[in-house]
């Protein structure tokens, strides 16, 4: 992606928002120009804030200007496809939060803006850019594990959001099958290595929103895999990897331990304990990714399989909980 530095516009003012501005801040060869509200004075008191120099108010205002090479959407999801596709049509490289849509419908409108406009995009899910996720992967290349069996994942957070989160609110996109599956289901494809031939899958529902996913996959050579996600038990965002020769377990995927190491343990058939950590910063490594000429095809399957999945869970939560085949 050139020129240098790649300048961001930011394209909203939520939670996610102030770190992602700070990971872009300290990312070489990154420079925060423009913030984008819905409200011109919430744009100027972010911008003076986190020291962004322009304010204004309105995303399309935003993407008007020729001051941005590249923008950061950290929108609820049900407004992810929309400003994507118009900050392609913009010429602005992307990197949009998680999930990147609410539909394989619209991340193939997604996808197809930006190859038609040719610039450079990613979904902001940091866990798939740390080293360790880079270290996950070559083992599974290099057959350390055997043969897989069973990979099971669990991302839940005890947060009775505010009322008025779009988490709690189905026309934004919320529930935590899109919010949560998007990790848990999203790392047992990166796992497995590809789709799942069938799935099945429950909610726990309140308010039309879903609060509780139980699900499980299963993948060509004989791999399952089980997903548990919510917002009604307390933090875990962890997985296993189970293999003939040794299992993987790492107990921080999502996002390390603020105060430990990025860090994971391999079992051996023999009983013995290999534990392993990780230095690196994951959303730096996003960015840096990002605004670099090298390939992201192997990020952008993820995520485009990634929504596909939580697609096939919804489709046999509405069908009772019957397994769907992919
Ligand atoms: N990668 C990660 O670790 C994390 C990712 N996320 C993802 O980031 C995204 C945003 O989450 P979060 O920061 O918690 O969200 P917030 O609700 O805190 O912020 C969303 C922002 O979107 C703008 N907005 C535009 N239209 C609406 C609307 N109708 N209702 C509410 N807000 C609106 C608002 O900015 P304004 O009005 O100023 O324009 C608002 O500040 C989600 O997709 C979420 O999944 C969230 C947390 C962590
Ligand atoms: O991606 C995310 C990480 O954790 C959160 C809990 O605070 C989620 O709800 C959020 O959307």
């Amino acid at each position: 992606m050139k020129p240098s530095p790649t300048r961001f516009g930011i394209i909203g003012t939520g939670r996610i928002t102030r770190r992602l501005v700070a990971d872009l801040q300290s990312t070489d060869g990154v420079e925060v120009t423009v913030i984008a509200s819905r409200s011109g004075e919430r744009a100027r008191w972010y911008g003076d804030q986190y020291g962004i120099g322009t304010a204004v108010e309105g995303y399309a205002e935003l993407l008007g200007r020729d001051d941005i090479d590249a923008v950061y959407i950290s929108l609820p999801p049900s407004l992810h496809a929309e400003w994507s596709i118009a900050s392609a049509q913009a010429g602005k490289h992307l990197l949009c939060e998680k999930p990147l849509t609410v539909s394989p419908t619209e991340t193939d409108e997604v996808t197809a803006a930006c190859r038609k406009a040719g610039v450079r995009w990613l979904d902001a899910t940091g866990w798939l850019h740390h080293p360790r996720s880079d270290a996950f992967r070559s083992w599974i290349d290099d057959g350390r594990f055997g043969k897989i069996g069973h990979i099971s994942a669990s991302v839940s957070f005890y947060q009775p959001f505010q009322s008025g989160d779009h988490r709690l609110d189905a026309s934004l996109g919320g529930g935590c099958i899109l919010d949560l599956g998007w990790y848990a289901g999203g790392l047992a494809r990166f796992a497995a290595g590809q789709m799942p031939t069938a799935v099945q899958a429950d909610a726990v529902m309140v308010d039309g929103v879903s609060q509780r996913l139980t699900a499980m996959m299963w993948f060509p050579g004989g791999i399952t895999a089980t997903i548990s996600c919510g917002y009604d038990t307390a933090t875990r965002k962890w997985f296993e990897v189970a293999g003939s020769d040794s299992s993987l377990i790492c107990d921080d995927f999502t996002r390390p331990w603020p105060d430990k190491p990025a860090r994971c343990w391999i079992h051996d058939a023999a009983g013995k304990v290999d534990s392993e950590s990780f230095d690196g910063h994951q959303e730096r490594s996003m960015i840096t990714r990002l605004i670099g000429d090298g390939p992201l095809e192997l990020f952008q399957q993820q995520a485009i399989d990634t929504q596909r999945i939580l697609d096939l869970f919804q489709r046999s939560i509405d069908e009772n909980g019957q397994r769907i085949e992919a």
